[in-house]
């Protein structure tokens, strides 16, 4: 097999060209929108550009097209990187990206007017190339374990094209005769060193690529389940997860309680200290009642000032004694509102429904649960506030 670098250069540039239709047909969505996916959109633009020009060397003076050709090529390797820095640490374009890529063009630049042997230009390139690689493959290195899974596709793609380039770099030096050009190398492994180049670049493109979209569906995801306040679950997320947790304790005959809690006054603390301080006062609730809840309990925002708490494998005793300790901590807490002076305190009021398969031979529905704890939760209300009802799902008898 032959590797021919003129064909792999016009495979290179219509596949680039291709990614690049693609990114700019979705640059006005969310994900076009997304920081890396705009450093990736330059990249490819970079890349093509390089492309193009290389293919063209005949068209322009020799060394110009030199120095132009890979200094744009270097600037999408460059923005490529940035890409990936972007997405693991929010980092975009600063100076040092800049002045990395412009030493590199100067020395270019320097080493053509030296008219050094091509094989000097060669290596330059090469090294460069992987100086302007390496900070993506160290912080995939780093921080790429806990991230989208595509991002692996990018560290591979980083390590072929690292690997390529240094091997690059003293390729053309042990050769038996001294490359022309591009399109003239001294060895056949010139030939497939640019395609293991091509392929580690098109890795970390489509890596990015789909590592910014897994990003953008996790954090959708999110947003859809997620009370954007309190960091809660909404109230779809909730009422989904309690039909569930209905079905599992009939299963497995175990108890299910079900809390419906609701601030004391809140109107009073929006209208006396204002809506930023109320939603202190929300967060500050959800905090406190987060950090004494198990990791297996289901905690939601039902909306405004009213929250849910699914207590699995919690008998009515256990429950009553769970919720009362919330209320206490509740009663204890103080919030001091951003920019405000004193402290807000706060009491709740609950409404506690247990179902327990062993005792009830009636399985409720979701909706059904949710309508006892309400009822509970009013007679809370009514018999003076700051306190927990709590009762069995078919008899009504309070604890
Ligand atoms: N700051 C803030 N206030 C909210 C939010 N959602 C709802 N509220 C307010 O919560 C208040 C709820 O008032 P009410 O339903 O009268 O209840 P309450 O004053 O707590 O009275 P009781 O429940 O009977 O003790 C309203 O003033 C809503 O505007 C929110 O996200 N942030």
């Amino acid at each position: 097999m032959i590797n021919d670098i003129a064909t792999l250069l016009l495979a290179l540039l219509l596949c680039h060209a291709l990614l690049l239709t693609h990114l700019l047909s979705v640059r006005r969505t969310v994900l076009g929108r997304r920081p890396e996916i705009r450093l990736l959109l330059l990249a490819s633009l970079a890349m093509s550009c390089g492309d193009l020009l290389m293919m063209l060397r005949g068209q322009l003076p020799g060394p110009f097209w030199l120095v132009l050709s890979n200094s744009v090529i270097a600037a999408g390797a460059r923005l490529m990187s940035v890409s990936a820095r972007c997405l693991l640490v929010g980092r975009g374009l600063c100076r040092i990206d800049l002045t990395c890529w412009l030493a590199g063009s100067v020395g270019m630049m320097v080493l053509v007017a030296l008219k050094l042997p091509y094989s000097w230009i060669v290596s330059w390139v090469s090294l460069w190339l992987t100086l302007l690689l390496l900070p993506a493959l160290l912080l995939l290195m780093h921080h790429g374990r806990r991230s989208e899974r595509a991002l692996r596709m990018v560290l591979g793609g980083c390590v072929i094209c690292l690997l390529s380039t240094l091997t690059r770099a003293v390729e053309p030096h042990l050769a038996a005769q001294e490359p022309v050009s591009l399109l003239q190398p001294a060895s056949p492994l010139s030939g497939w060193l640019f395609l293991a180049m091509t392929f580690g670049a098109f890795s970390i493109q489509f890596g990015l690529l789909m590592a910014s979209f897994e990003r953008s569906a996790a954090q959708l995801e999110q947003m859809a389940t997620t009370d954007g306040l309190t960091g809660c679950l909404n109230r779809g997320a909730t009422r989904a997860l309690v039909g569930h947790e209905i079905e599992r304790s009939r299963r497995e005959q175990r108890p299910l309680a079900l809390v419906l809690l609701d601030l004391d006054h809140f109107k009073r603390i929006n209208d006396d200290h204002g809506h930023a301080a109320g939603d202190a006062v929300l967060q500050g609730f959800a905090q406190a009642v987060r950090s004494r809840l198990r990791q297996s309990d289901i905690f939601g925002r039902m909306g405004g000032e009213e929250f849910c708490v699914v207590l699995p494998s919690t008998d009515r005793a256990g429950a009553h004694e769970v919720v009362d300790a919330l209320r206490r901590e509740i009663e204890r807490m103080t919030v001091t509102p951003p920019g405000g002076a004193g402290r807000l305190r706060v009491t709740v009021s609950a409404g506690t429904v247990v179902f327990d398969p062993l005792v009830e031979r009636l399985t409720p529905s979701a909706d059904q649960l949710f309508a006892r704890a309400d009822v509970l939760l009013y007679r809370a209300k009514h018999a003076g506030r700051n306190q927990v009802q709590t009762s069995g799902w078919v008899s009504l008898t309070p604890v």
